[in-house]
């Protein structure tokens, strides 16, 4: 991950080294990429957004309906990735078997099922409330 010779450490920080806002958005970028190659959750997060994406487009929701289907879609994939960085973090500290690592990974995968959870919600509230709309009920 992340480009060679490209660091930021503490040092930098401490020294107030200038970091391009390019550079920040090319380390976001980075940990998104990272979680779609290693995260098989984040790709099917991703399939059932395109999913959700087409059905308001053929049921022709409005656009507060948009707004909160764009936010859930982009809670649970920043859910994904809080839960990656922190399976990284874990793995970094330690290989063996420790009931804080346990703990730590449990509740980062327990926010992405939070999320999507109240993500499956909105969509039953929104999609279904156009349904029922367009068949007259
Ligand atoms: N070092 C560890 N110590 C204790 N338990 C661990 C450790 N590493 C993983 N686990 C347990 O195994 C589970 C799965 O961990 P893993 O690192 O395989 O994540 P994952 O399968 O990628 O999870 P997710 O589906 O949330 O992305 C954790 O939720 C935790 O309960």
């Amino acid at each position: 991950m992340g480009e060679p010779g490209f660091v930021r450490n503490r040092g930098d920080k401490e020294a107030h080294a200038r970091f391009p806002l390019g550079r920040a958005f090319a380390c976001a970028g980075c940990g998104i990429r990272h979680a779609f190659a290693t995260q098989r959750n984040m790709r099917i997060h991703a399939a059932v957004a395109v999913a959700a994406v087409v059905l308001g487009v053929v049921l022709g929701i409005d656009a507060p309906s948009w707004a909160a289907v764009v936010l859930c879609i982009a809670g649970v994939m920043a859910a994904e990735c809080a839960n990656t960085a922190i399976e990284a973090v874990v793995d970094l500290v330690t290989d063996d078997y420790a009931e804080l690592a346990r703990v730590a990974k449990d509740c980062a995968a327990g926010a992405v099922y939070l999320m999507a959870i109240g993500a499956v919600a909105v969509g039953a509230i929104v999609y279904g409330a156009r349904a029922l709309a367009l068949l007259g009920l």
